[in-house]
């Protein structure tokens, strides 16, 4: 049998170089053999240059050189805002866009319109399973009858700080775990962008965004990021809990969201995925 031709690398544009970008380009650099090369990373302008980025690696600023880069795949990993920046240009340089900030999804009118645009231009929009697991269970469980699906976050209290939890807490004084917000996940994504997208993913698999009931939890009784899942439907019952590592460079943020994105990346390259 004759060998197969080897495939072009896989051209990757990130969006945002902080703990999720950084840590990805870590974790791909690893794989060599998967050929997938880091072409271009969005910054806002007049951001520096970073040490992981490769000599050839661009940096972009306008949606002009985002469309003369022609990635592959564009993946966010920066805000909510980006989403709204990046999202439209992306989804028409590249054939996938994979975000990260899942938040800016409650907006209904831009997840409308980034739906459109990427039907329109064959490219598809891809929410990352970022921090969780379960999530493929709870959209393949939606194509029966869902009745229930809740998705408790539980981080340490210092986690919270720079979000609007600290005018219901002091981050420093609690000493048993507190329950400080319970609401549909359209609630919690919004008031706490950067540490509830999570419940967005898990919102849009299953019952949507104002049925799927969250709690959010500040607890000094652990020091990793916890997500507890229960759905419940004609499928049967879900229970799924995971124990994140936060990342030392942004503890709000676990170390799972890079290693599942990075995993989706290596998946496109690989003849045998799981
Ligand atoms: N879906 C999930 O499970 C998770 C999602 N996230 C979200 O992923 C995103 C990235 O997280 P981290 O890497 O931890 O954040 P980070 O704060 O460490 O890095 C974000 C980077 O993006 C840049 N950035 C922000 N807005 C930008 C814009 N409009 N244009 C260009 N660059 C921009 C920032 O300057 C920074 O360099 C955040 O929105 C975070 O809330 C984080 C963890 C889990
Ligand atoms: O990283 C996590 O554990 C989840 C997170 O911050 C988010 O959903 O925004």
């Amino acid at each position: 049998m004759r060998a197969a031709p080897a495939a072009p690398a896989l051209r990757l544009c990130l969006i945002g170089s902080g703990a999720i970008g950084g840590r990805v380009a870590e974790l791909l650099a690893a794989h060599p053999g998967a050929r997938i090369d880091l072409v271009g990373v969005i910054t806002r302008p007049g951001a520096s240059r970073r040490d992981w980025w490769s000599a050839g690696c661009q940096q972009i600023t306008d949606p002009a050189g985002l469309a003369a880069l022609a990635p592959d795949v564009v993946v966010e990993a920066a805000s909510r805002q980006a989403v709204e920046d990046w999202g439209h240009v992306a989804l028409h340089a590249a054939r996938e866009f994979i975000l990260c900030s899942a938040s800016a999804l409650t907006d209904d009118a831009l997840r409308d319109r980034l739906t459109q645009v990427a039907g329109a231009t064959g490219s598809r929009m891809v929410i990352a399973h970022g921090a969780l697991g379960g999530i493929q269970a709870i959209s393949a469980a939606s194509l029966r009858a869902l009745n229930q699906v809740t998705h408790v976050i539980r981080k340490p209290p210092a986690a919270w700080r720079g979000t609007p939890a600290e005018c219901l807490f002091d981050p420093d004084g609690l000493d048993k775990a507190l329950v400080f917000f319970r609401g549909s996940a359209r609630e919690a994504a919004s008031a706490y962008p950067a540490n509830a997208n999570a419940v967005v993913t898990t919102a849009l698999a299953g019952v949507g965004l104002d049925e799927t009931r969250v709690e959010l939890v500040a607890d000094p009784h652990t020091d990793r990021n916890v997500h507890q899942l229960h759905a419940a439907g004609d499928f049967g019952i879900l229970n799924m809990t995971i124990l994140n590592e936060p990342m030392p460079s942004n503890p709000k943020t676990s170390d799972m969201t890079a290693l599942s994105i990075t995993r989706m990346l290596l998946d496109r390259t690989m003849p045998l995925v799981v």
